[in-house]
């Protein structure tokens, strides 16, 4: 089965949504989702065509029954979701990363070809493409744009990192000061929807902390060029060059340059399994953000909550990508059963119906936990990208407290993971597959670096000296010693002679440093 509308070849005008887009997908991808769906055994559908209507979602919820009887294997399913748990994700990604590092410029134009179908006019999308993309677009759409960029704006100064000095001892000053990088690449989704929100999420944070150049890859449409929704993106973002890359090539490019696209310090933005897994396996040569693979949803739900509305936030996040990861775990049954039937109702509806229904046979649940404890332990185990908190007071408040490793948490009903994805100016772009409780969602942080600096003044040097010395001798590096000794005041100097002698001698000998068991220096200053 593809998911690419046969009519969708057309490139769209970027004046209204992009339903064809609904159903782009690249033809290897879909092979190995397939893949992943017949290994988990739970059918697609009652006959198995997409088409055909689903009973009961209960018979396709991959995870089902209490949280406490969950079994081993079950539970390792449910929590090592990381893309570099995959094999096949992992190889298929490895081959290439190696692929374009070896052949550059001519692997991207075959991997477009191969994977997009696209023929690559250049791989270098030219300013006037956007600049037209903008002109063309509907003036509602561009004021929502430009709201979420003030808002992701708005947000992103008042965390932005600052500079600071702080003196642990009279005359010992240690500093640290955030440095924008150079040059930082933003990846943009665009196999099975366009993300100009992406866009967004990655440009708008790099130039509130002063980053100098920043590329964009987005994957080119059959007509070798990205969404025209996300050039426009590109066009109002400011971005100042643009690739139409997708998928591991995009990442390996960036990671480590070709003769047209220019390697960055650090790569950013969401993906699919394998973009998410590019980006962990060229860590090494090129720091990124997070793991911000296929979307994740763990609704924690009590009594008070309705249950149409958990369902209808978990099929909007199912609709990303039939990898995507969407649970809920009820505190009590009956809200487990309510939420079950709420879901029964409204996957059939849905129109990303067969994106949906792979997701919650893939990775979707209902779970039930007993008690508001136990819905707290799972959430931090499970350490999902977005958790959504239907809890009334004053639970709600106390489960925040409680709650570590999520990429970012919603509460209240009316706190919709959509808002958060497009516009309250927080990021979306979070870690997923597990590794919330290792990263954090993207933010300014990730687009400086920082430089310490350390003064420390003649005085509080004679009285580093002795303390050091002892500490440097202990570690048998007596250059280290002698290093700090040389600023022992003269009436110290006795034990800097002793000192710069006794660190020659062994230098000379090569003899590993014994500590002496020197007598105190007294600190008068
Ligand atoms: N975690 C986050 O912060 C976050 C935010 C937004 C979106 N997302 C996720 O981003 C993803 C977007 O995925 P998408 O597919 O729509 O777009 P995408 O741009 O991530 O992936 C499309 C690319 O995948 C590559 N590809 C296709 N078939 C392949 C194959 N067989 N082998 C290797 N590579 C192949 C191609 O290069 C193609 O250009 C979704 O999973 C969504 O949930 C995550
Ligand atoms: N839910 C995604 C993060 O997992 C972000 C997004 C962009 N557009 C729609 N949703
Ligand atoms: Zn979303």
């Amino acid at each position: 089965m593809r998911e690419r509308d046969t009519t969708s070849g057309t490139r769209d005008s970027g004046l209204g949504t992009r339903d064809d887009d609904a159903r782009f997908v690249s033809a290897g991808v879909d092979a190995d989702l397939h893949a992943a769906d017949a290994e988990s055994g739970v059918p697609l559908s009652s006959d198995g065509s997409p088409e055909s209507r689903v009973p009961s979602p209960e018979s396709r919820l991959r995870f089902t029954g209490r949280v406490d009887s969950l079994g081993a294997e079950d539970r390792r399913r449910l929590t090592d979701r990381s893309t570099s748990s995959d094999d096949a994700v992992r190889a298929r990604t490895a081959e290439i990363v190696q692929r374009v590092r070896r052949d550059g410029d001519a692997a991207l134009v075959a991997l477009a070809r191969e994977l997009d179908r696209a023929t690559l006019p250049s791989i270098e999308v030219p300013r006037e493409e956007w600049r037209a993309a903008l002109e063309g677009m509907d003036a509602g759409l561009r004021r929502a744009m430009e709201r979420t960029i003030r808002n992701i704006s708005t947000v992103h100064a008042a965390f932005r990192p600052k500079a600071t000095e702080v003196e642990p001892e009279r005359g010992i000053v240690v500093g640290r000061r955030p440095d924008p990088l150079k040059r930082v690449g933003v990846y943009a989704p665009g196999g099975r929807a366009a993300y100009p929100s992406s866009v967004f999420m990655g440009v708008v944070p790099a130039r509130v902390a002063g980053v100098e150049q920043i590329v964009l890859c987005s994957p080119p449409s059959e007509d070798g060029l990205p969404s025209s929704v996300v050039l426009a993106a590109a066009a109002l973002a400011e971005v100042d060059r643009v690739f139409a890359l997708g998928g591991a090539g995009a990442i390996a490019a960036m990671a480590y340059g070709t003769a047209t696209v220019p390697r960055v310090d650090r790569i950013v933005g969401p993906g699919n399994a394998y973009v998410a897994e590019a980006k962990l396996q060229v860590a090494g040569v090129c720091a990124i953000d997070s793991p911000a693979g296929p979307s994740e949803l763990l609704v924690l739900a009590d009594h008070t909550a309705d249950p149409a509305l958990v369902a209808r936030e978990m099929i909007a996040q199912a609709e990303h990508d039939p990898m995507t990861a969407v649970v809920c775990v009820a505190i009590g049954d009956e809200t487990a059963e309510q939420v079950t039937a709420a879901l029964t109702e409204q996957v059939p509806d849905a129109e990303r119906r067969a994106i949906v229904e792979r997701a919650l046979a893939g990775q979707g649940g209902v779970l039930v936990a007993q008690t508001y404890d136990e819905a707290v332990a799972f959430a931090n185990e499970y350490a999902p990208e977005h958790l959504l908190l239907t809890i009334g007071e004053p639970e709600i408040s106390m489960v925040l407290a409680r709650l570590r490793n999520a990429g970012t948490v919603f509460l209240g009903e009316t706190s919709s993971v959509a808002y958060g994805d497009y516009m309250t100016g927080a990021n979306h772009v979070l870690p997923t597959g597990g590794l919330a409780r290792s990263y954090s969602g993207l933010s300014t942080l990730d687009f400086v670096r920082w430089t310490t600096y350390q003064r420390v003044s003649p005085r509080a040097a004679d009285r580093l000296a002795y303390d050091v010395g002892r500490l440097a001798d202990a570690e048998g590096l007596p250059g280290h010693a002698a290093a700090a000794r040389a600023w022992l005041k003269p009436k110290h100097a006795h034990m800097k002679r002793h000192a710069l002698n006794s660190a020659a001698k062994r230098i000379r000998n090569a003899e590993p440093s014994v500590e002496r068991g020197a007598e105190s220096v007294e600190d008068n200053s």
